[in-house]
């Protein structure tokens, strides 16, 4: 590409040495620098991308993109001076790139709770309407069934434009983004054009990296300013009226607002929800009729999420008689109120819960099929959001009995975790067992007949991180175990 024309739009630069015609690569990660690469110094959490222009540039870069002067050599590379770098990256990959998003469908989902469920509900919605489709999320890069690992939720700059360009290439119309407010503060979707953004909740979590409420709920609101002011073409924001923040999102975008709700009438709202222990009824509510709606998800909360992503995807055009029929066919998702079948005479589920209001949710969801007790054992992680532990043992309270544990305790003890979550217990039925293994042992060796049983934290995921290193770790392999043992 031609390198002055990744800089077009970009006023305020100072040019060291002589710029190379062209750039045949783009990088942000001195480790992946090739010959003729445009390498783009960014000042992380842990190290500053600044401190290895110099190895970018003896693997090859030819250009080095910098906020400051740098010793480098100046024979082999041009040196780049602007104002902030993850900017002009912004800039430079959405040029590099093509815009690659501007050609493509693109909805977006935040929330604190239930981005992974309303995405892959999107996700798999339109594919079996037999349209191609793209995820990014948590549980990786889903490019059209083929899946890739990625670091992040939401991940950075360039891997965004990167997925984009997959997805664009491989001729998939549809790309969905679950999108992380520590995403959004770090910008890594600049320059991604939404069709539609789409809102879950907004509860405690992350209070680490955000400081308050306030700061998280701001994070969360740039998704919506992020649709732009471009009223030429049609762009929607789906949003939860039963949350409090639904007000200031909505004024945070010019473009249409659809809403949905479990508690009040809305552009799509749920009636008359039966909860069953292998599925969920409900009469839905919407501009184009009533539907009767038959869901494999189970719980509370994945009803606001089937509304979510119908409300989704009837902005992008699609016909919500359609989206139902569909809907019945789709699996629960991996990990999030997911029954883990045994011939016992007990039920079992393995839930994602890790925050308060999760918690609160996974327990009341079982409630309206509860026959004896309901067990609940969770987690929490080690080095991250302290605040939010005793509100989770409040809400995990609602339990009939308690298992406090770990999920990736990472450098902190055991003791330390559990202790935290202990103070919010209000009855004493519970136990603190910081080896999750022997937690779910624990829970398992007191199970009769005719109980609940939820384990909560670790969702899909079958390991725990133990300081840095990950251990294999399965709460459902280890429970089936002591069920064939005991049963
Ligand atoms: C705190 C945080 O957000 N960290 C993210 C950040 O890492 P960092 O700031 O530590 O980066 P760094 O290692 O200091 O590197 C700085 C620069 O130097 C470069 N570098 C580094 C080493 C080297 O040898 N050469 C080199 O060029 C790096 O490529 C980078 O450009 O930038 C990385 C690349 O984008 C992210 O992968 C990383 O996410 C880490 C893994 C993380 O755990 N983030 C969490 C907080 C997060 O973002 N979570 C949300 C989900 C939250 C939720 O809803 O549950 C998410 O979206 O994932
Ligand atoms: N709409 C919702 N409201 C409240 N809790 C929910 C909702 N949807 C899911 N949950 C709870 O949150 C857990 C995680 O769900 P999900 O993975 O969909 O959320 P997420 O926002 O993607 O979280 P993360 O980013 O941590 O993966 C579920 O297992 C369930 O306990």
């Amino acid at each position: 590409m031609n390198t002055i024309d990744l800089f077009k739009l970009l006023k305020l630069k100072t040019i060291f040495g002589e710029l190379p015609q062209t750039v045949d690569y783009i990088e942000a990660d001195s480790r992946n620098v090739k010959p003729n690469s445009i390498f783009f110094c960014i000042k992380g959490h842990t190290t500053d991308g600044h401190d290895f222009a110099q190895r970018a540039v003896e693997s090859g870069a030819t250009v080095i993109v910098a906020e400051k002067n740098l010793d480098i050599d100046l024979e082999k590379a041009a040196l780049v001076v602007v104002s902030n770098t993850s900017r002009a990256l912004a800039f430079a990959a959405n040029r590099f790139y093509q815009y690659p998003s501007k050609e493509m469908n693109v909805i977006g989902v935040t929330g604190t709770n239930g981005k992974t469920s309303v995405t892959n509900l999107i996700h798999q919605l339109i594919k079996r309407g037999g349209e191609h489709s793209a995820l990014s999320g948590t549980i990786g890069f889903d490019l059209d069934g083929t899946l890739f690992e990625s670091a992040n939720t939401t991940s950075d700059i360039l891997t965004t434009q990167r997925m984009l360009v997959q997805a664009k290439e491989a001729q998939i119309q549809n790309m969905i983004f679950e999108v992380s407010s520590h995403g959004l503060v770090e910008g890594r979707l600049w320059g991604v054009d939404f069709d539609v953004v789409t809102f879950t909740n907004l509860s405690h979590d992350h209070l680490d990296f955000h400081g308050t409420m306030e700061n998280y709920g701001y994070a969360k609101g740039l998704l919506f300013s992020q649709l732009g002011q471009d009223l030429s073409k049609p762009k929607f924001a789906v949003l939860n009226l039963d949350d409090e923040w639904y007000s200031q999102y909505a004024a945070m975008t010019p473009f249409e607002v659809i809403s949905y709700s479990m508690e009040q009438k809305a552009d799509f709202w749920a009636a008359d929800i039966r909860y069953l222990d292998d599925r969920t009824l409900f009469r839905l509510e919407s501009p184009e009729g009533s539907f009767e709606v038959e869901t494999q998800l189970l719980g509370t909360f994945n009803v606001s999420n089937v509304l979510a992503a119908i409300a989704s995807l009837y902005a992008k055009g699609e016909s919500v008689a359609s989206l139902v029929e569909r809907l019945r066919e789709i699996p629960p998702v991996s990990g999030r109120m997911e029954r883990v079948h045994t011939s016992a005479p007990l039920s079992i589920y393995i839930d994602y819960a890790h925050t308060p209001d999760a918690i609160e949710k996974a327990i009341q969801s079982v409630l309206p099929f509860k026959k004896n007790r309901v067990l609940f054992l969770v987690g929490t992680g080690g080095n991250r959001d302290k605040s939010k532990r005793p509100t989770m043992a409040e809400k995990a309270s609602l339990a009939d009995y308690v298992v406090l544990t770990t999920d990736d305790p990472r450098y902190e003890s055991y003791d330390s975790i559990v202790n935290d979550l202990g103070k919010g217990m209000t009855h004493e039925n519970f136990a603190l067992i910081g080896d999750r293994e022997k937690a779910v042992r624990h829970l398992m060796g007191i199970a009769e007949p005719g109980d609940i049983i939820i384990f909560a934290g670790k969702g899909h995921e079958d390991y725990q991180i133990i300081e840095n290193v990950k251990y294999p770790h399965s709460d459902r392999e280890i429970a089936l175990e002591v069920i064939s043992e005991r049963f």
